[in-house]
């Protein structure tokens, strides 16, 4: 029958009539069944997602990684693993497939194709030094620290430098994967503010120094801005320490190193010093207190456990004992005792003693970068140079040493340094697909050998973002760079070396 429409008065009523061919009503019939097995299907999955939703637990952000290298020794590596992180916190360790049908988070960052990893803690750098990168290169420390850092820090440093300075210290260290750092300078209000704004973990320790630096005449008023700067930060901000800084045994004296470790005593906050970086520091201790600086610090009974001191090149072996015994955190700066010509830390010995050794990169000025990657590169390779051994603080060692030994060596090892349920949620994805990180056999092999800075792929402190997929987040970076660019055109037209 060919389709047309009859109307016709039927039982009083009007009828309307489609008359159908059959094509057509095959048609409809598959329609119609199509819309009732959709509907079917929506009805089912609303179900799944509701009994889904229900049974899980909210979280704010759930991080995946094709493996998860956690630093803790009871699960060191989970392949397809994910983390689930609430208020700051890391509350679930898992695979991907139990995080995923335990939790529903506001946030999700994948995990392919990536390694996630703890934050890198960057244990000693003195930050807003970046604005004297390349200033002063190929010199020794004693030449380098009195005839061109001191003479340039008077001159330049004030509240704008460090401002402009830890800000571009902050976009570079979170591009590299350091998600704590410790910064041993001067205006720590300023270097707090910035700290705070960018979202990254810092312990701050104002520069205190027997004769005058920026803004101060000498050790007695530097000292009491320090006193001053802990007592209105200790326990204010999650992310912020506040510390205390002696230069050094050459440029602090008895008396100060001294009142330096009853503050610190007396407040509860770790306390910071440059210790034995060169042969002539250990010369000139010996010949001024008759002791090696190690020494010379225990006979003040200054070494404790909140004590880290950074290089520790030229301990003999019973100061190595005595850092042991003490429970003193040494943080190695292979990259700054390299380009000063410092020397080769005793690193393996150190390990063997059971000394807490972290990384640093020290400040750029003699490094001249912030990254980390470098000094794990450097530390798993000069020391099997200067050993002889290929087995000496092998990759394992060293990735440890950069997250979990410096959070232990800065006290700081029930917080950070490792992927592990109640820590707070510092951790970085890092990406393996470009070349250099191809084929892939070993993932800490990679992490320690291969990787670089710009493998970074995401940052999260505090289970904050801050950088995602290289997109940073909390800094204003252009404004950074035209500011530094204009200090560093003063500084270029204005800087006077002493010498
Ligand atoms: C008082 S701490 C800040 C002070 O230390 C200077 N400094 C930077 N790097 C080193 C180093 O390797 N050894 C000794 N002193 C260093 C920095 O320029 C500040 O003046
Ligand atoms: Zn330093």
């Amino acid at each position: 029958m060919d389709d047309k429409l009859s109307i016709k008065i039927q039982q009083g009523y009007l009828s309307v009539r489609y008359h159908l061919t059959k094509y057509y009503k095959v048609l409809v019939l598959f329609l119609c069944t199509t819309l009732f097995v959709l509907f079917g299907q929506i009805v089912i999955a609303q179900s799944n997602y509701n009994l889904g939703t229900q049974g899980k637990q909210r979280v704010e952000l759930i991080v995946g990684g094709d493996f998860i290298v956690t630093m803790n020794e009871a699960q060191p590596i989970i392949q397809n693993g994910a983390i689930a992180i609430k208020d700051g916190k890391i509350v679930a360790v898992d695979t991907q497939y139990k995080i995923m049908t335990s939790y529903r988070a506001d946030k999700t960052l994948p995990g392919d194709g990536l390694v996630l990893m703890p934050g890198l803690v960057n244990g000693h750098s003195h930050s807003a030094m970046v604005l004297f990168r390349g200033l002063a290169d190929d010199l020794a420390l004693q030449d380098w620290l009195e005839n061109y850092i001191f003479p340039a820090e008077g001159q330049f440093v004030d509240q704008n430098f460090v401002r402009v300075g830890e800000q571009l210290a902050c976009w570079e260290m979170i591009r590299g994967g350091t998600t704590t750092f410790v910064d041993m300078y001067f205006e720590p209000d300023v270097a707090a503010q910035v700290v705070n704004e960018c979202g990254l973990r810092a312990i701050i320790a104002p520069s205190s120094i027997d004769f005058p630096s920026p803004g101060f005449k000498g050790w007695d008023d530097a000292f009491a801005l320090a006193i001053d700067f802990l007592k209105r930060w200790k326990g204010k901000n999650e992310r912020i320490i506040p510390a205390i800084a002696a230069h050094a045994p050459y440029t602090v004296s008895p008396e100060h190193l001294t009142q330096a470790i009853q503050a610190a005593r007396h407040y509860d906050v770790p306390l910071t010093i440059h210790l034995a970086e060169t042969q002539g520091e250990v010369k000139d201790v010996q010949q001024r207190y008759n002791a090696t600086p190690v020494k010379h610090l225990d006979n003040l009974n200054f070494l404790d456990p909140r004590v880290f001191a950074a290089h520790v090149v030229w301990p003999n072996a019973s100061e190595i004992a005595l850092l042991a015994k003490r429970g003193v955190g040494v943080i190695h700066n292979p990259d700054s005792n390299l380009k000063l010509a410092s020397g080769f830390a005793p690193i393996p010995a150190m390990l063997q003693a059971g000394v807490k050794v972290g990384l640093g990169t020290d400040g750029a000025s003699s490094n001249n970068v912030l990254d980390m990657w470098n000094a794990i590169r450097l530390t798993a390779l000069i020391h099997k140079g200067t050993t002889l051994d290929p087995t000496a603080v092998p990759a394992k060692t060293v990735l440890r040493m950069a997250t979990l030994g410096s959070a232990e060596a800065l006290g700081l090892s029930n917080k950070i340094g490792a992927i592990k349920v109640g820590l707070q949620a510092d951790v970085i994805q890092i990406q393996l697909k470009e070349p250099h990180l191809l084929p892939l056999y070993d993932v800490i092999s990679h992490l320690v050998y291969a990787a670089n800075s710009q493998d970074v792929d995401t940052v999260i402190v505090n289970g904050k973002v801050l950088m995602e997929k290289r997109q940073m987040l909390t800094l204003d970076t252009e404004r950074i760079r035209r500011e530094a660019t204009s200090i560093a055109q003063r500084i270029k037209s204005q800087f006077r070396p002493s010498n």
